[in-house]
C-alpha cells in the first residue's frame, strides 16, 4: 500500500517550492515534530537540497528513551512521520499520514545524531507515497530507522473540521490555500 502503483511518474518540484538549499519553517508552532514553541517536541528543522526532498538532524536525547540509553522506537517513527510530512508540504497541498510503515534495523543510543532524508516517490490522484531514512552519525552512516508511507491529500476544512485550520492559517499568510 506504500508502493506507487506501476505508471506513477515521480514528481516534480512545485513553482513555489523554497528554493534548492532552503531551510523548511516550521507547519505549525505548536507541532509536537518540528513546534519552535513546543515544550517537549523533537524541534526537527529542516532544509531541502533541492525542492523535491528534506533532510534534517535530529539528537537523541534522555527524554526520548524507551530502554535505558536506548531511542524509543515511537519517538523515531514520529521523526519520520514529521521529516515525511515536511517532504509532502513541497508541493504546497495540505497532506495528512494515512498510513506509515517503520523497519528499525539498528539500535539508537541517546547522543546520536540521526541524520534523516525524506522524499516522495510518486503522486497518484490524492495519494503521495512516500520513504525516509534516518541514518547514525553522518549522512553516509549506517541506517538505522526506514519508513515507507501513504499520504493522503485533505482540502483545508479537514483541519477546520477537525480541529482549528485558522491556527495553521494565522502562520501562513504566504500560503494560498484553494489556488
Ligand atoms: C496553510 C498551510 C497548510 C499546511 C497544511 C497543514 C499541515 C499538514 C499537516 C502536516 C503534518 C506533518 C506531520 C505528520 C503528519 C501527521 O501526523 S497527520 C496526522 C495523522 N493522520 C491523521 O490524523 C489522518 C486521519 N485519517 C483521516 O482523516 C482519513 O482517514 C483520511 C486519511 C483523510 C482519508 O479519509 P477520506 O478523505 O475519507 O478518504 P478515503 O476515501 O478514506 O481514502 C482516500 C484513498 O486513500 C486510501 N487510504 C486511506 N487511508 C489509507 C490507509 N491507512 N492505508 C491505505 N490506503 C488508505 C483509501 O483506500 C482511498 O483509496 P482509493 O479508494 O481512492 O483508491
Amino acid at each position: 500500500m506504500t508502493t506507487p502503483p506501476s505508471g506513477t511518474e515521480p514528481p516534480k518540484p512545485h513553482p513555489d517550492a523554497p528554493a534548492p538549499g532552503s531551510a523548511l519553517g516550521t507547519h505549525y508552532s505548536g507541532c509536537f515534530g518540528c513546534g519552535v514553541d513546543h515544550p517537549t517536541g523533537l524541534h526537527i528543522s529542516a532544509f531541502t537540497p533541492d525542492g523535491l526532498s528534506v533532510e534534517a538532524e535530529f539528537v537523541v536525547g534522555e527524554p526520548h528513551q524507551g530502554a535505558p540509553l536506548l531511542a524509543h522506537g515511537g519517538v523515531l517513527a514520529t521523526a519520520m512521520d514529521e521529516v515525511i510530512g515536511m517532504s509532502v508540504w513541497l508541493f504546497r497541498k495540505p497532506y495528512v499520514t494515512g498510513r506509515l510503515e517503520t523497519d528499525f534495523l539498528l539500535p539508537v543510543p541517546v547522543g546520536t545524531t540521526l541524520h534523516l532524508r525524506a522524499w516522495c516517490n510518486g503522486i497518484s490522484g490524492r495519494k503521495a507515497y512516500l520513504e525516509a531514512e534516518g541514518r547514525i552519525g553522518a549522512p553516509d552512516g549506517p541506517v538505522a530507522v526506514r519508513a515507507a508511507a501513504l499520504f493522503i491529500e485533505v482540502e483545508m476544512e479537514h483541519f477546520a473540521r477537525h480541529g482549528d485550520a485558522e491556527a495553521i492559517t494565522a502562520e501562513h499568510h504566504d500560503f494560498e490555500v484553494n489556488p
